[in-house]
């Protein structure tokens, strides 16, 4: 009996041999034709690692290769633009009589006559609170802004002093005022050619600053030096920022004057080129009324003379004193100068007036004011 049990379980097993060995040859195959179907995802995912590799190492040949490009770059800056003159203290005591002339006073420093000893005449303007970060700053920023720029409508920086805690910048001296002072001179205000033209020079400026990728931030009337022949300077580059490549607006803070704020700026803490639009936007309210930007009861000149310049009534607002009458050409031009100012001042930054096109209508106006 029992080996009759063995048996029969011995023929079972061969039984169950010959049935499942064609099954377990089937799941053979099944199990080889899957595999090679997951032979292409393992190669694509191979060939993916690869080009990762190749990405990253094309990223750090890029960033070598651009800093090898920024080096040269430098390299030829530094040869091409030549460095501005270093000054020991003394040697600006001795150009200022001791800081005993003052010329005027910005946001970040007082401003001081001097001659220095090849008798070139100078502005020193000598930072504030020296020993703190944000004169550390002004004077680095200004110094790396100002020093490769060059126009016949930008201020010159000459040299820097930076002497123990003693942060000096040193620009040509600009001898004849600024377009506010020659505003404000009821005797003899300036001719409205004058007045054209200095905007004009004032829109090159700040035209050519944008190529060089640098926003003023703080274009007022104050900050327009005038030489002896009534030709503008564009100074004051305290709160002057240098554009990144590329970008449209950025978060910067800076400090505006009272009266030429760009609204858009206040409201989004975003810097953009047409800021300066906005700005000089208001210098030419001032130039066409003769008013300042912030008038007796406070109200800016903004607020009070854009809407009469909007509503085509320029003469309610233009400048009135005798001297000032224009002929009727010239009255023509001068809309053209109002409505050049109110398309500065939109609120909207993206809808002002390019600085460009600023340039091209001052010259449009300037040519018509010249006839009239
Ligand atoms: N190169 C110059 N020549 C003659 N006067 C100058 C010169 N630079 C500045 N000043 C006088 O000093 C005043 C202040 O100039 P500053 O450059 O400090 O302008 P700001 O814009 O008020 O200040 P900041 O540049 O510090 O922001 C000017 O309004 C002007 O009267």
């Amino acid at each position: 009996m029992a080996l009759s049990v063995r048996k029969a379980l011995l023929l079972a097993g061969i039984a169950l041999v010959i049935t499942g060995l064609p099954t377990a040859a089937k799941l053979v195959r099944w199990f080889t034709v899957i595999s090679m179907l997951f032979q292409p995802v393992a190669a694509a995912r191979e060939i993916m690692a690869d080009c990762q590799e190749l990405a990253r190492c094309v990223q750090m040949i890029l960033r070598e290769v651009n800093r090898i490009i920024d080096f040269f770059l430098n390299l030829y800056a530094a040869w091409y633009h030549e460095e501005v003159e270093k000054y020991t203290l003394a040697q600006i005591r001795a150009a200022t009589n001791n800081f005993a002339h003052l010329i005027g006073q910005g946001v970040s420093g007082r401003v001081y006559g001097g001659t220095l000893g090849d008798g070139r005449m100078v502005a020193v303007k000598r930072l504030k609170d020296c020993l703190r970060r944000r004169a550390e700053d002004t004077f680095g920023m200004e110094l790396a802004l100002l020093q490769p720029l060059s126009h016949d409508h930008v201020v010159r920086l000459v040299g820097s002093c930076a002497d123990g805690e003693h942060r000096i910048l040193v620009y040509e001296h600009i001898d004849n005022g600024t377009l506010r002072d020659h505003l404000n001179n009821n005797g003899a205000p300036p001719s409205w050619i004058t007045r054209v033209q200095v905007l004009l020079g004032a829109a090159r400026a700040i035209e050519y600053l944008h190529g060089e990728d640098v926003i003023h931030s703080n274009v007022t009337s104050a900050n327009i030096l005038l030489d002896r022949s009534l030709t503008p300077r564009v100074s004051g580059f305290g709160a002057s920022v240098r554009r990144a490549p590329g970008v449209a607006s950025q978060a910067v803070d800076v400090v505006q004057t009272e009266g030429y704020r760009d609204p858009e700026y206040d409201r989004t803490r975003r810097l953009k080129p047409a800021t300066d639009v906005y700005s000089l936007g208001v210098v030419m309210l001032e130039v066409l009324t003769g008013q300042p930007p912030v008038r007796a009861n406070n109200a800016t000149l903004v607020s009070w003379a854009l809407p009469s310049i909007q509503a085509r009534k320029m003469d309610d607002v233009l400048d009135r004193r005798p001297t000032s009458n224009p002929s009727p050409g010239q009255r023509k031009a001068l809309k053209m100068v109002a409505k050049t100012a109110a398309s500065c001042l939109c609120r909207d930054g993206d809808s002002r007036r390019a600085i460009s096109h600023v340039v091209t209508e001052l010259e449009e106006t300037l040519k018509l004011i010249c006839n009239g």
